[in-house]
């Protein structure tokens, strides 16, 4: 039978006990504390749990007086200044636990993520029972709605994906009554201060926490957060803000718009997102390495030639050509979202699973890498074509939204380095594009191979030193994880065969997996930081890539084509083949 892993349950404050082993007496009063447990728990179990750590997340106890912070329990855990607030305090407040309550407000509820992925996690959030008792949904965006026409557009969108279970139609109904939108501009004072008093009339007197969604263009995050801080920040309760990528082209303007935030957050009210780090996969990168004594032993340049990061998509810039025609595929990808899984992939031991110990030793593998060289990087651009069956896809530059002469890549490839001792001289290679044969994301570990190798000459014909030992991590479609192994081919005889040892998700666990925003959304409500990534993080990544990119773009470098649906540009190959590699998934 399978054990059953819990939702995964970090601790956020002990220093004292191993993140490895259960530590079942670490709840410090309704779940402030939490550990990495293999509990058999429900869902609903656990997010009960998740419930009461976010009801009290914002009372706090010195010297014997009431602080309201906008901090979450885990860093005043950390300070030493969380106490457990008495039920005479709480009372006092105007209520227990169960008094307080949380508003999410999606702002730019109209647009494509609201309806394809913000509204749809919330609900399967709601569904499973992760959500707190007291909570209300705000759609907030220009575009006049009332709330019945929200919550239409709102249901077209949600699903019972989860085991399609029998009410789900009601739990529907239920979570739709709590959706309400609000129409108003994103600089408007008077109209998040309009929203502030819907808000509160929702929240009935209980102490109020409040998470905004920043779902809008870039162009407008700070006229949006000026006016809900200054305007409909909770005065009782913690005031949370999810940024959207992408934060700024370059370390200039992502610096910039750190510090206009920053004007009017604080670091620690800022959780911005990078999905690919809610991914399953990539949460469960960690624990494959750390938890399992066979693998940690080997993850450095002494046994692993080469590590490669890809992406692929087999459609085009289709509806998005005008915001992707300023960024690219370096930037809307390799920058974020790759980069974000080589750090965890390649960081020390952190000294916990605190959100703060992850992200410095992140920062410590970004600090220590090359800068990226030109040579060591192709960049591609689909062109049109037309199947054999006779469909027709067309080019980039045929998107009414993208400049007919754009030189902006749809395909990158890119050889990099870590410079510290435990990666020197490994390559690891990124390779992301649009408009290729599939879709998929994936980790790839290439192991050395054999010294000396015994079975060479029984390997039917291969040459077993190019068969060398993979760990693959699906992170989509078919999400999974396998190892490549050589292994004797039944019989009399010697002749080897290379297999997989595979561990496929769908086939080990009936339970569908949770969208990466479900579990972004649930922990910027419990204040849990780990998955977010923080201002020093992203300073790192960019001042890896910004010299790379204003050198492509100054050079005016041509991408290379390549026809839609293919595998990508031959350069890709080279470049692989330059550092000694072959992509793993050709
Ligand atoms: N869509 C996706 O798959 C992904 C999106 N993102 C990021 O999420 C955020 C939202 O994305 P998405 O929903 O696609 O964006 P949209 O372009 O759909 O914009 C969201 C809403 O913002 C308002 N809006 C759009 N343009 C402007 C403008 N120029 N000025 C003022 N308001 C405007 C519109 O609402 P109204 O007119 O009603 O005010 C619109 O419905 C962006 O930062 C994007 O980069 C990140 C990853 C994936
Ligand atoms: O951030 C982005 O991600 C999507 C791919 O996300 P996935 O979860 O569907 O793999 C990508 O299409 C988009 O261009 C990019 O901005």
């Amino acid at each position: 039978m399978s054990s059953s892993l819990s939702r995964p349950s970090y601790s956020s404050s002990s220093r004292t006990s191993s993140p490895f082993f259960p530590n079942h007496s670490s709840l410090i009063n309704g779940g402030t504390r939490r550990s990495l447990s293999f509990l058999s728990a429900s869902p609903q179990e656990l997010c009960l749990r998740s419930k009461r750590k976010s009801v009290q997340s914002s009372v706090v106890l010195q010297d014997g007086a009431v602080v309201v912070t906008n901090s979450s329990p885990i860093e005043k855990l950390k300070d030493g200044l969380l106490s457990v607030p008495s039920q005479e305090v709480v009372a006092e407040l105007g209520g227990g636990e169960h008094e307080s309550t949380v508003s999410i407000t999606v702002v730019g509820a109209s647009g494509d993520l609201a309806k394809k992925k913000i509204f749809p996690a919330l609900f399967a959030l709601y569904y499973e029972g992760c959500l707190p008792e007291h909570f209300t949904i705000y759609g907030y965006a220009r575009s006049k709605m009332t709330d019945g026409e929200l919550r239409h557009m709102v249901s077209k969108t949600l699903t019972c994906r989860i085991d399609k279970r029998a009410n789900c139609g009601e739990k529907m109904e239920e979570f739709l009554k709590r959706c309400f939108y609000h129409t108003g501009q994103y600089d408007s004072q008077e109209h998040f201060v309009a929203l502030n008093k819907k808000l509160k009339e929702h929240e009935g007197g209980r102490l109020s926490n409040r998470l905004f969604y920043l779902s809008i263009p870039p162009n407008i995050f700070v006229d949006a957060v000026k006016c809900a801080s200054s305007s409909a920040s909770s005065l009782s309760g913690w005031t949370r803000v999810i940024v959207e990528k992408p934060f700024g082209r370059d370390s200039k303007t992502s610096a910039a718009l750190t510090n206009s935030l920053k004007n009017y957050l604080e670091e620690d009210q800022i959780f911005r997102i990078d999905h690919y780090l809610g991914k399953e996969l990539v949460e469960n990168l960690s624990v494959l390495r750390f938890s399992n004594l066979i693998f940690e032993p080997l993850w450095s340049r002494q046994y692993i030639q080469n590590v490669q990061f890809i992406f692929s998509e087999d459609f085009g810039t289709e509806g998005r050509g005008g915001y992707f025609d300023h960024y690219g595929i370096i930037r809307d990808i390799m920058q974020n979202h790759l980069l974000q899984i080589l750090a965890l992939f390649a960081m020390e031991t952190p000294v916990s699973l605190d959100a703060e110990d992850i992200r410095n030793e992140k920062v410590k593998v970004l600090r220590s890498m090359r800068p990226i060289q030109l040579e060591d990087v192709v960049i591609g651009q689909y062109k049109g074509t037309t199947t054999k069956g006779g469909v027709t896809y067309p080019s980039y530059t045929d998107d009414k939204t993208v400049p007919g002469d754009s030189l902006t890549p749809t395909f990158a490839a890119a050889a990099l380095f870590i410079d510290n001792a435990r990666w020197d001289g490994v390559p690891f290679l990124m390779k992301a594009g649009k408009a290729l044969h599939t879709r998929s994301a994936e980790i790839r570990v290439q192991f050395r191979h054999v010294p000396g190798n015994l079975y060479n000459r029984n390997s039917g014909g291969s040459n077993l030193d190019r068969t060398t030992n993979e760990l693959v991590i699906r992170v989509q479609p078919d999400e999974g994880i396998y190892l490549k192994i050589n292994n004797k081919v039944p019989g009399l005889g010697m002749r080897l065969d290379q297999s997989h040892l595979n561990l496929l998700y769908s086939a080990r666990y009936s339970k569908e997996i949770p969208d990466a925003y479900e579990r972004l959304l649930l922990d910027a409500i419990e204040g849990e930081r780990r998955l977010f990534i923080r201002s020093d993080e992203l300073d790192a990544a960019w001042a890896l890539f910004t010299p790379l990119l204003k050198e492509i773009e100054e050079k005016k470098m041509i991408p290379e084509l390549y026809p839609y649906g293919s595998r990508g540009p031959v350069g890709a190959h080279y470049l692989a083949a330059k550092h000694n590699v072959q992509w793993g998934d050709l």
